[in-house]
Order: C-alpha cells, then structure tokens, then sequence
C-alpha cells in the first residue's frame, strides 16, 4: 500500500481524454478539507520540457518518462496531490492513495472531442480506447482493486456526486491516518 504517514494522500484522477479529468481536478481542489496541488500532466510536461519534441501527426508531446517521474517523485513523496492524466500506469504504486478512473458515453465523448479540434484520427483512437475500457483495466492492473473507482462523469449531477464522494474518501483517509 502507498504512502505510511503521509499528511495529505495522492489521488490519480484518469480516463480517456474528455472524460473530464481537468473538471473534476478543478472542483476537487476546490472542494477538499486537505490542500491538494493540482497537476495537469500534461501541461506539466510542456512547462517543463519534459518531452522529445511534439509528434505531429498525433498532434502531441513525446514524454520523456523517466524525466517526468524524476521530477514528480518528490511531490509525490510530500503527498497532497491530484494528478491528472490520460494514462496512470507510469505511476508507481507506492504514490497512488486513490485511482479514480473518469468514465464516458462514447457518443458524447466523440462530441466533446470534436469540440475541443481534434483530428479525426485522434478522435477515433480515443473513443475506441474508452469504448474498450483500455484507461479502466491498465488501472486495475497497475493498482491494487480496493483503491481503484470507476465513476461516471455524463452530467453535472455526476461532476457534483463524483467531488462529494472523494471529499468524504478523503475526510476518511484523514481521519484513519491520525489513529
Ligand atoms: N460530467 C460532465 N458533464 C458535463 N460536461 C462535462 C463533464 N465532464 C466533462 N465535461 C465537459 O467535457 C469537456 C472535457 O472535459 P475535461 O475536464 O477537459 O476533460 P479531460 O481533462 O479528461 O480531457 C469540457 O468541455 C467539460 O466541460
């Protein structure tokens, strides 16, 4: 199991892209008793340079993993963190409290993609990877089963449902690690 006596836990926030990571890390950090830092992995990549140039074709950055678990191992050590990425399997275990996985009507993720100007190959892949639930088992399989949650992330509704029930996950990681 991760962390010992850490202050604050480490929550994974993943799923296919437009699931709704970066909403829910919003409303999350907003909503949690602990301070968490929010880290979009993404731009985290790019701010720092954690990449090998941009593949245009793919229309993304090529990460340098090892560059990129170097720099967040000490956040992650320190705890308090929301991390927000597309993938989670990079991630050792050792850092993960929580694995939430964002899941998604693939109609709506379609649409919601298409909005955000993805290339329509990109489009594709992404729906058939949550159509196969590709996000959900390299969780399962990365992590142990009672820390990984599937939830949906459709509506608002599901936005405010999702933050409250972490809110309360964390007000009991809180209270069990000070027993
Ligand atoms: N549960 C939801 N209900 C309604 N719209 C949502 C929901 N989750 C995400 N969205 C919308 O979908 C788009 C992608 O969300 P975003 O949080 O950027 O996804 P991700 O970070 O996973 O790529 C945004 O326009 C967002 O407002």
């Amino acid at each position: 199991m991760a962390s010992g006596k850490r202050q604050a836990p480490v929550i994974i926030l993943t799923g296919t892209p437009g699931t709704g990571k970066s909403t829910h890390a919003q409303f999350l950090a907003e909503a949690s008793p602990i301070p968490l830092k929010n880290i979009n992995v993404s731009e985290f990549v790019k701010e720092k340079g954690l990449h090998e140039g941009y593949d245009e074709e793919w229309q993304s950055y090529t990460v340098d993993e090892d560059r990129l678990l170097d720099e967040l191992e000490p956040l992650a050590s320190a705890g308090g963190l929301i991390l927000d990425w597309h993938t989670c399997e990079l991630f050792p275990e050792r850092w993960a409290d929580l694995v939430i996985v964002l899941r998604c009507d693939h109609t709506q993720l379609w649409e919601r993609l298409e909005k955000r100007g993805y290339p329509v190959k990109k489009i594709k892949e992404n729906n058939e990877a949550e159509i196969m639930e590709v996000v959900l088992e390299e969780a399962r399989q990365s992590y142990p089963a009672e820390i990984v949650i599937e939830l949906k992330s459709e509506t608002m509704e599901d936005i405010e449902s999702n933050v409250s029930r972490i809110v309360d996950w964390i007000k009991a990681w809180q209270k069990n690690q000070a027993d």
